[in-house]
């Protein structure tokens, strides 16, 4: 099964009217209601990128451990030796796309320093970012809402993830074919735009329940809509499930540049999105009190984490 291919190159996100972006739009808000999904090519593949992100993970545990942005966000930094998921391991940069933000987590983990590193990757963050704003003002203009672009833009935060994934041990080579790199879930936030990095692994699930496995290529990512915006979009937008399965013999470092509502306000879908013929689907809600929600028991259990989020704020209320 293919996902749909859609050509961004040469779009910029302020110079929205020109032919190609009039015929690039509609394409995305097909992708993004029907599936909630697609590849993008938006070149140029950046150099060095995969082998910069590989050599963070040959690092020191106590240095990658360094990444940390307080008790208060165990997320937004180094994650590791999950019990449930042992090969799994992740670094995070917070605000990657703003200046100095790649300098001061090459700080966190270099004390002296490595503007090799910042050369590399700071230019992978902006592209993905100008990626994210070009996609999420296609959706924004599609539902006749662009007036809300410049001040989501201002509201937005983004986090600039990097994992890594081994493959099956000698010793589960025999029981398992694949190894789980990370479970089936929905992202909770408004945009995803992840990277493979040479290495499959991605899996998406479709409407109809079944698991595409998506092949890496060199000058496209995946884009992905998560619970934030498709409540922000009162539905109109998928939040597909995805996992990550590790098969033979390589370990698989991706990238995923993700946008995250404001902590400060609630979410909650404009009005222009909602009326008598589109009765609200969701309450507003803290977007720090649904990432909760799904991290607990009750939310790895539900079939649909926003819809199960929802039905239990509306009783409570
Ligand atoms: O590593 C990937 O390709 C995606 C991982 C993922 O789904 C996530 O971190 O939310
Ligand atoms: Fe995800």
């Amino acid at each position: 099964m293919e996902i749909p291919k859609i050509d961004f190159s040469g779009l910029d996100s302020t110079n929205p009217s020109t032919e190609k972006w009039n015929s690039v739009r509609p394409q995305v808000m097909h992708a993004l209601s029907s599936e909630g999904y697609f590849e993008a090519v938006f070149p140029p593949s950046p150099p060095l990128f995969g082998e910069t992100v590989k050599e963070l993970f040959a690092l020191p545990l106590e240095t990658k451990k360094r990444n940390y942005y307080g008790p208060e966000y165990p997320f937004h930094g180094y994650i590791g030796g999950l019990p449930s998921l042992d090969g799994f391991e992740s670094l995070a940069i917070r605000d990657a796309p703003r200046p100095n933000a790649v300098k001061m987590f090459a700080e966190q983990l270099w004390p002296e320093g490595n503007s090799n590193f910042c050369d590399i990757i700071d230019p992978v963050a902006k592209h993905l970012y100008e990626l994210e704003k070009i996609v999420r003002r296609m959706v924004l203009e599609s539902l006749g809402v662009t007036k809300y672009y410049e001040s989501q833009n201002e509201s937005l935060w983004y986090l600039f993830r990097f994992s890594e994934y081994q493959p099956p041990s000698k010793e589960e080579k025999g029981k398992i074919d694949k190894k789980l790199g990370y479970h089936a879930h929905q992202d909770t936030n408004t945009l995803s735009i992840i990277k493979q990095i040479q290495t499959d692994g991605l899996e998406l699930k479709t409407r109809d329940g079944d698991w595409i496995v998506i092949t890496p290529s060199p000058d496209s990512f995946i884009v992905m809509a998560g619970c934030s915006l498709r409540a922000w979009t009162n539905g109109r937008v998928h939040a597909p499930y995805h996992r990550i399965l590790v098969g033979g013999e390589t370990t698989r470092y991706s990238s995923i540049l993700f946008s995250v509502p404001s902590e400060n306000e609630l979410l909650k879908a404009p009005e222009e999105l909602v009326g008598e013929n589109n009765p609200s689907l969701f309450p507003p809600f803290d977007i720090n009190e649904f990432t909760r929600f799904c991290a607990s028991e009750k939310g790895a259990k539900a079939d649909d984490m926003l819809e199960a989020f929802c039905a239990e704020k509306n009783a409570k209320a």
